[in-house]
């Protein structure tokens, strides 16, 4: 459960009182996700009279989003909205401020979207998740905002280097297997593929679907500038195997790819590149994972993730037909 930081129920209806949102009517703390705290909150909506209620989202930033970043990541959500992107609203208080503190962390009151996360995605619903990333990456052409990744190559060699021996304890052999994978990306990254501002989690936790149908993308927590098609990779780690990384899906894989084509396209460099791509896709949910894994308290109310389900992944990337991995 993805609760850090715990707010009384007064507290939170004080800081609702900022807003044309009325008062409080519930609280909830949300368990999925594993960045920041997020409540779902219901309202008497803004007459004040329960029943008319309407409900958002509470998010509480902690761990690796930084105060600093969040003007990008609501400018990104205005622009991308603005062009049909079915992407959540920071909602802004009376005076006009969209971000807040609340229980001493950075907080925002945001647009609550319909839909439910799916769990075994059909190839339509993949196909679907391809087409909605395609047409981001269309609508994301013009936002001037720039954000640096993090989490790049060498974001994840750091990463590397903090988690050192530990890797071990993980599973022997993984700290060499780590570095042997970060000298193969170092020696076969591809240079000069298209860049824009990317999603860099479309996880299916992040996609709300109702049957077929994307009715909300969130969770831009990560976004930032870099190469498009490795967006494309990630969203391919995450929708195209089993939880656990044993089982992959080729059918969900081909729709993935054609929905996004259909979308955007993709061009013949970032066809070739993708097979690295996507190796550098899951060393950085490996890396990340691994990293949680060894340094979330024992205490923390939150599931944290296996970081093995991502290296089954890079053993399947590197072994792959390149020429499978998005369907003929
Ligand atoms: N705008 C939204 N509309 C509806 N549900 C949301 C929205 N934002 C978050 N959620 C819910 O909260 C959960 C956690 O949000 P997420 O942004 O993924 O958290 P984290 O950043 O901690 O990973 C999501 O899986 C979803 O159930
Ligand atoms: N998608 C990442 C973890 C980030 O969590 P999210 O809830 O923000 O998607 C993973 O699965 O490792």
């Amino acid at each position: 459960m993805a609760v850090y930081t715990h707010v009384p129920a007064e507290d939170i209806d004080a800081f609702l009182a900022r807003y044309d949102a009325g008062r409080l009517v519930s609280a909830k703390g949300i368990a999925e996700g594993v960045e920041n705290s997020n409540y779902l909150l219901e309202t008497t909506g803004p007459d004040g009279q329960a029943g008319g209620g309407q409900r958002y989202i509470l998010t509480l930033y902690e761990k690796r989003v930084d105060e600093a970043d969040l003007p990008f990541f609501m400018d990104l959500l205005d622009h991308l909205g603005a062009r049909g992107c079915r992407v959540p609203r920071f909602i802004a208080d009376r005076d006009g401020r969209r971000l807040q503190q609340l229980a001493g962390r950075p907080a925002c009151l945001i647009e609550f979207l319909t839909g439910i996360s799916v769990t075994e995605p059909t190839p339509a619903q993949a196909r679907a998740a391809g087409a909605a990333l395609g047409s981001l990456h269309k609508a994301a052409q013009g936002f001037a905002g720039e954000r640096r990744n993090a989490l790049d190559k060498a974001g994840w060699h750091a990463l590397a280097a903090r988690c050192g021996e530990d890797l071990d304890q993980i599973q022997p052999g993984l700290a060499p297997r780590v570095a042997d994978e970060l000298a193969w990306l170092d020696a076969h990254w591809p240079g000069d593929l298209p860049h824009s501002v990317i999603h860099a989690d479309l996880f299916p936790d992040n996609v709300l679907m109702l049957g077929d149908e994307v009715t909300g993308l969130i969770d831009f927590y990560f976004s930032c500038t870099d190469v498009r098609a490795y967006d494309l990779a990630v969203t391919h780690s995450a929708w195209c195997f089993s939880n656990d990384g044993a089982t992959w899906f080729g059918e969900r894989a081909a729709a993935l790819g054609a929905g996004y084509a259909e979308a955007h396209g993709l061009t013949e460099a970032e066809r070739a590149a993708f097979p690295a791509l996507c190796r550098g896709a899951a060393l950085r949910f490996l890396l990340t994972r691994a990293y949680d894994w060894i340094n979330t308290p024992a205490d923390a109310l939150v599931t944290r993730k296996d970081p093995l389900a991502y290296l089954r992944r890079l053993d399947f990337y590197a072994k792959a037909d390149p020429a499978e991995l998005l369907g003929a």
